[in-house]
């Protein structure tokens, strides 16, 4: 039997930082979502581990245990078999967890494959801060430097564009650039009955990162200024710790005439249309 696992992009709509733990971690209060665009993941029977990497965003991702997908697999301890291919459809270091993303979904399908338990959440939590919001996606309260998951509000319909200008923003880097540790948190969110107010409540609310890393990437202002520009954009925000940002906007087809002028003007830019993305359990 051959598991097919999808590592849909991950979005934080708000990125509050309000606090540091001694280690040095952050202390993050965000509201986390899923797009339907992302990387696909294969995973066949075989007595041997070993990672294919394919697809458009495959230059430069690691194929050995570097690879968050390889990590994954280890947890689950030695001894077992997978012929596993990543069809990469993301920018890497892109602030939409496309590693994070990959290694939750490795674990998804893995543990379907080998018809075992997940591993422990600290064991998920040591592949990465973002790693256990991208066990099941869908609207999500991430607390804690990422391990407090609780439910989000539900979504009301709407349509994302994300776009990378091709500039890599180490996510260390970014929080070492962030002057004030102690922000204030998110208030509950609301749920909405529309984009519309979605947008406008989260224009009260902020990515903490947004500013260091545009320091460091003045180009993320210039993207965040374009996706503003395009017609029908309720909000235009940078995602984690960039340099992805997303717009949000009423409708699907907004957001992919909104991509379509995007592409066109900037022909070097990464640029997705996409709606959210909820994972279906059965189908995980
Ligand atoms: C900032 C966020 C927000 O969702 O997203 P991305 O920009 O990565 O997508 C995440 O917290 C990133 O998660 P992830 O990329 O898995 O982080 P890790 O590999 O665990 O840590 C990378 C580095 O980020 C910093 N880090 C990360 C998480 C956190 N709560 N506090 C931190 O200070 C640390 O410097 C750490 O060495
Ligand atoms: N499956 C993977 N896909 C992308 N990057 C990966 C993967 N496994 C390991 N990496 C490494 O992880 C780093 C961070 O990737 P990613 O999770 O996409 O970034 P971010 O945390 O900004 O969302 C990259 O520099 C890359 O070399």
């Amino acid at each position: 039997m051959t598991v097919e696992t999808f590592a849909p992009a991950k979005i934080n709509l708000t990125l509050h930082v309000t606090g540091q733990r001694a280690d040095g971690y952050h202390l993050l209060d965000s509201l986390v979502v899923f797009a339907d665009c992302g990387d696909r993941l294969t995973l066949a029977p075989a007595d041997d581990l070993t990672l294919t990497v394919t697809g458009p965003r495959a230059e430069g991702v690691p194929t050995d245990g570097r690879n968050l997908v390889l990590k994954a697999a280890a947890l689950f301890g030695p001894g077992r078999g997978a012929a596993i291919t990543l069809d990469k459809h993301l920018p890497a270091a892109a602030g939409i967890g496309g590693g994070s993303s990959d290694a939750a979904a490795a674990l998804r399908g893995l543990a379907q494959l080998w018809d075992v338990a997940l591993p422990e959440p600290q064991a998920v939590l040591s592949l990465g801060a973002d790693v256990p919001v991208c066990l099941a996606p869908r609207s999500l309260r991430m607390r804690g430097v990422g391990e407090e998951i609780t439910e989000g509000p539900r979504l009301p319909a709407m349509g994302l564009v994300l776009v990378n200008p091709g500039v890599e923003v180490p996510t260390p880097a970014v929080f070492k650039a962030l002057t004030r540790k102690d922000n204030p948190a998110m208030p509950h969110p609301p749920g909405w009955a529309s984009a519309a107010t979605m947008a406008h409540w989260l224009r009260t609310q902020r990515n903490d990162l947004e500013a260091p890393a545009r320091a460091l990437a003045p180009v993320i202002g210039t993207v965040i200024g374009a996706i503003a520009a395009t017609p029908g954009c309720l909000l235009a925000r940078m995602s984690g710790s960039g340099a992805t940002c997303f717009g949000i906007y009423d409708s699907r087809a907004e957001a992919e005439t909104a991509a379509t002028t995007l592409r066109a003007e900037n022909p070097g830019w990464w640029v997705a249309a996409a709606e959210p993305f909820t994972l279906k359990p059965a189908l995980a």
